[in-house]
Parts: C-alpha cells; sequence; structure tokens
C-alpha cells in the first residue's frame, strides 16, 4: 500500500493570521478519506495546497511522492481535481467536452463520463454554459471519473447537486472506488451523507487536526450522554473526559470518548447528580456536531 497524501507541519497564514497550524496526516491507498470541519476550519486551505494552488509557508505536502506545488505533468494525469465545481471551456457540448478531455489522460473511460452524464437526460448536443449550475457539476465529476485517476480530490462534490443527484454521484462513486482501487479525499458540508461514504475521516478544528481515524472507529467510541439541566451542569467545561457541551432549555447533553461508569465518575466529581445521566445513540452528523460543536 503506498502513501498518496503526505502533509507534515504544514504551516499557512494570510496576512499575520495563521491558518493552519502544523497539520500532519497521511492519506494511504485505496478508499474514501472525509476531510471533515467547520466552517473557517482550515479545509479549502489545505485543499488548496494539496492541489497546488497555494505553496505552504512552512511544512511539507507530498501528493503521489512530489510535493503538490511542483507535481510533474504526468503525476497531474493521475489526479483528479474538483476545484468548486469550476469548469472551463463551458462554450463545448457534452460531447465535445469528452472528446476534447480525452487525449489529455492515457487510461481515458468515456462510459465512465456518460454513465453519469447521460443520466441527466439531456441530449448530448447539449452546450454546458446553458446547463444549471448541478448539472454543470455531474458533467465535471463525469470528466473526473472518466480521467480514471489514482487520487480524487474532490473539494465540495455536492455542490449545487440536488439530493437525487447527489444520490446518484455517491452510488457510482462507491461502486467506482471499490471496483477500480482509487484513493478519494473530499469535503462536503452534508455531513450525514458521509456516514455510508467515508471510510476515514480526518476533522480539522482551526486549523489542527482534532480526529485522524476510521468512521467505524469514531462511531463505536464517540458518546453522547444526556442530563437534566442544573447549575452543576452549567459550570461544566470541555476537560477530562468532556470532549464537548451542549446546553438545550431543560436537558445537557456531554460528549466524550469515555464509557459511563468514566463519565459518571467525572461528572460526580463536578457536583453533578447522575441518577438521570443516559447515554443517547447517535448517528453521524449528531457525533460529528457533538464534536465540533454547534457554534
Ligand atoms: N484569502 C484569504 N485571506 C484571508 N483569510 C482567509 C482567506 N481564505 C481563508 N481565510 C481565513 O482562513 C480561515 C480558514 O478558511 P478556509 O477557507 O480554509 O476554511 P474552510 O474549513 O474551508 O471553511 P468553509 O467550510 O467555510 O469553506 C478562515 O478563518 C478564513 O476566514
Amino acid at each position: 500500500m503506498s502513501t498518496m497524501i503526505e502533509c507534515r507541519q504544514l504551516r499557512h497564514s494570510y496576512g499575520d493570521t495563521p491558518v493552519l497550524h502544523g497539520l500532519d496526516f497521511r492519506v494511504e491507498e485505496g478508499g474514501i478519506f472525509g476531510l471533515l470541519g467547520k466552517n473557517g476550519a482550515g479545509k479549502s486551505t489545505a485543499i488548496n495546497i494539496l492541489m497546488g494552488f497555494l505553496r505552504p509557508q512552512s511544512g511539507e505536502c507530498r501528493v503521489l511522492g512530489h510535493p503538490s506545488h511542483a507535481l510533474p505533468p504526468a503525476v497531474r494525469q493521475d489526479i483528479g481535481l474538483l476545484h468548486e465545481g469550476f469548469i472551463q471551456y463551458d462554450f463545448m457540448s457534452i460531447d465535445e467536452i469528452e472528446r476534447f478531455h480525452a487525449p489529455f489522460y492515457p487510461r481515458w473511460d468515456r462510459s465512465a463520463f456518460y454513465d453519469l452524464v447521460d443520466q441527466l437526460n439531456l441530449p448530448r448536443s447539449r452546450r454546458v454554459s446553458r446547463m444549471s449550475c448541478g448539472q454543470r457539476s455531474q458533467v465535471v465529476l463525469g470528466l473526473i471519473m472518466a480521467q480514471n485517476p489514482r487520487l480524487m480530490i474532490l473539494d465540495d462534490y455536492s455542490m449545487g447537486l440536488d439530493v437525487g443527484y447527489r444520490r446518484l454521484f455517491l452510488d457510482l462513486l462507491r461502486d467506482y472506488v471499490r471496483e477500480r482501487g482509487t484513493t478519494v479525499l473530499l469535503t462536503s458540508h452534508v455531513v450525514q451523507e458521509l456516514e455510508k461514504l467515508i471510510d476515514r475521516m480526518i476533522v480539522l478544528q482551526a486549523g489542527r487536526v482534532l480526529v485522524d481515524c476510521t468512521r467505524a472507529d469514531f462511531m463505536a467510541r464517540f458518546r453522547q450522554y444526556r442530563l437534566p439541566r442544573s447549575g452543576a451542569t452549567d459550570a461544566l467545561r470541555r476537560e477530562g473526559p468532556v470532549v464537548n457541551v451542549e446546553r438545550n432549555l431543560h436537558s445537557v447533553s456531554v460528549f466524550g470518548y469515555a464509557d459511563r461508569d468514566t463519565m459518571a465518575a467525572h461528572l460526580s466529581a463536578h457536583g453533578v447528580a447522575v441518577d438521570a445521566l443516559e447515554e443517547v445513540p447517535m448517528g453521524f452528523e449528531d457525533a460529528f456536531i457533538g464534536l465540533t460543536g454547534r457554534a
């Protein structure tokens, strides 16, 4: 298994404002990796460095073994980039844009393009500039799939896609990755959709890696406990086993990796009555919000 992406001590600032504070993570070959985080966590900055649009101010970012800001053309052919759904040459029609891109990529697979794009039920003679935002996104995603790259970097793949087309794309992507062994790093703001999609997750918070593990491991270990709200629960802070506290009108949710006994002991030591402590099952979106906070 080879390393597809390696970031070591990546730092970046905009002016005097540091945004990435020494990011360390690796993406090994095969599977779908989610790069997650709240608004402003630093995902786009990291992706821009990975895509070679930004040069890291310090640290190292290697993609397919090469510095990301100096990828040789032959290596670029192995990387499929989705950057804000941007499509060049939108004066071309669907079939022209497919034929235009094909010669640049030695493993071009036009059937992968049409598997996705034909489902739009548009004539192949339709110009890209005359499509809706979501339809254009499908064309871009189709081009990336036809490229048959070893690595796909999909920044906010869901942009402009309605719920049905998102499902269509994700179903195709899952099968595609399984059949071809492609490695995918993606970001999305539609976190609940990632529950069935991503194998590993890297969660950024304020420019640092907060979590780097498999989704299954995170879901098995991360827990939510609920308690009636009181003066003692209002005083709870993020410390010890408490990763986050969210206060509602009458109840408090406490999040962390600790088992019930460990959490109860910590809460008791802080004056919280734990007789009504209950563990609340969570879906992926609940757990993500529990980890990173609502606001
Ligand atoms: N060009 C820029 N100049 C100055 N500050 C910037 C610039 N781009 C981003 N930032 C700041 O850097 C921080 C990280 O932004 P970034 O876009 O990387 O976050 P993000 O995780 O992608 O957020 P979002 O989910 O909202 O897209 C934010 O505080 C943002 O305001």
